[in-house]
């Protein structure tokens, strides 16, 4: 059964890897499926930049009986990130200490500590064991810092990122920030709930959605066609109409903080190599890349599988680029369901 978004407070405080203290965690998280005895029949689904914990909303085409994710078979649950602005603690939240919310004074936070936050949830909800977790983009790198960083995990499937983010992907991220500090109600982070920067987070969007699809995407769907009043092209239409969307739902300082963690993405900081950190992860992993990605190249599922010891590597394919995790859900499917009849994994108690 699915109870909705529900919001836990954490025991203790939670201290960030830069050592900043937030004195009352709270972690938004959705279920659905009944846990087993073992509490061990999980499937652990991390979620992406601006993505919330509505799995069967924006993964609905994986959601379902005989699907990748079947709540008849499993308990499935998603986690907001730390930082974001759907439920768990992030710069929308209130300060206890000022009683207004954080804004710029929310801590910078890492991917490893989003992870963090997850696994206090988890250990106090006691699950035992994590039959698989799967994320794309952000949610791909929490799910192989999962890996790293805890011994739950039986089983993994990482779609569209790499071993660290790259200089491309983090010139992309700086670029969208430079367009939320430069707008004039950013104010240093500490905006007016009344007054956000919405024409900087609006442009970051579109700077985004450039690098999430592809030039064949957007020349099939617009063409150099005029919009209906012909003061501009269409995709100058859909790229506006993208960046309102966004605003209309999200938080220019859990932008920039979600960005700046996906930009500290590097599984070999601050630990030895990428050899010897992923080289340890006996488990079994689906790298799936997708074949116009422009952000996350395939070189970069293909590099990652290789250094992997239990990796396949598959490939979408798909005119969408990037995105094409959020809607190519048939390939998703098919990849995500072979791999987990087909490969063996350890038996796990009920
Ligand atoms: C609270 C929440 O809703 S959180 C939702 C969860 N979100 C996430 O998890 C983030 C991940 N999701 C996403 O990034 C996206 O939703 C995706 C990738 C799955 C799909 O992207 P979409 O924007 O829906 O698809 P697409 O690029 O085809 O754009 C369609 C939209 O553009 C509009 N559009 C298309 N052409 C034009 C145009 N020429 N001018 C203006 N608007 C246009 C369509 O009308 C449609 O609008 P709608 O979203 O109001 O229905
Ligand atoms: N489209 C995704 C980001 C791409 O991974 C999102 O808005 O979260």
């Amino acid at each position: 059964m699915n109870k909705g978004v529900q919001q836990h407070k954490l025991k203790e405080p939670f201290v960030t890897e830069s050592g900043q203290a937030i004195p009352e965690p709270l972690v938004a998280y959705q279920t659905w499926g009944e846990l087993n005895n073992a509490r061990n029949n999980v499937f652990l689904v991390c979620h992406a930049l601006t993505g919330n914990t509505a799995v069967d909303e924006w993964f609905g085409g994986l959601f379902g009986p005989g699907k990748t994710l079947d709540p008849e078979q499993q308990f499935i649950i998603c986690i907001n990130s730390l930082g974001s602005c759907y439920g768990s603690s992030g710069p929308t939240s209130q300060n206890p200490e000022t009683g207004r919310p954080y804004r710029i004074d929310f801590p910078e936070i890492t991917i490893r500590d989003m992870v963090r936050l997850q696994q206090k949830l988890l250990d106090e909800l006691r699950i035992t064991g994590i039959e698989l977790v799967i994320g794309g983009s952000m949610g791909g790198m929490q799910a192989l810092e999962w890996c790293i960083m805890d011994d739950r995990p039986r089983s993994a499937v990482f779609v569209g990122m790499g071993k660290a983010h790259s200089p491309w992907a983090i010139g992309i991220s700086h670029t969208q920030r430079q367009a939320i500090y430069n707008d004039p109600n950013w104010k240093e982070g500490y905006y007016s709930a009344d007054q956000p920067p919405r024409k900087g987070l609006a442009l970051a969007r579109m700077i985004a959605m450039i690098s999430y699809r592809s030039d064949a995407d957007y020349e099939n769907k617009f063409g150099r066609l005029p919009q209906e009043d012909g003061d501009q092209f269409q995709v100058e239409s859909y790229l506006n109409y993208q960046g309102q969307k966004l605003v209309d739902r999200f938080d220019a300082v859990s932008y920039v903080r979600l960005s700046q963690a996906m930009d500290s993405h590097d599984v070999a900081r601050n630990r030895p190599s990428y050899q010897g950190v992923l080289g340890q992860l006996d488990i079994p992993t689906l790298v799936i890349g997708i074949d116009t990605d422009l952000l996350y190249p395939v070189q970069e599922q293909q590099e990652l599988a290789e250094l992997l010891p239990d990796a396949r590597y598959r490939e979408i394919r798909s005119v969408h680029g990037h995105d094409a995790f959020l809607m190519e859900f048939e390939q998703m499917n098919d990849l995500i369901t072979s791999f987990i009849t087909e490969t063996p994994r350890p038996t796990l108690s009920s």
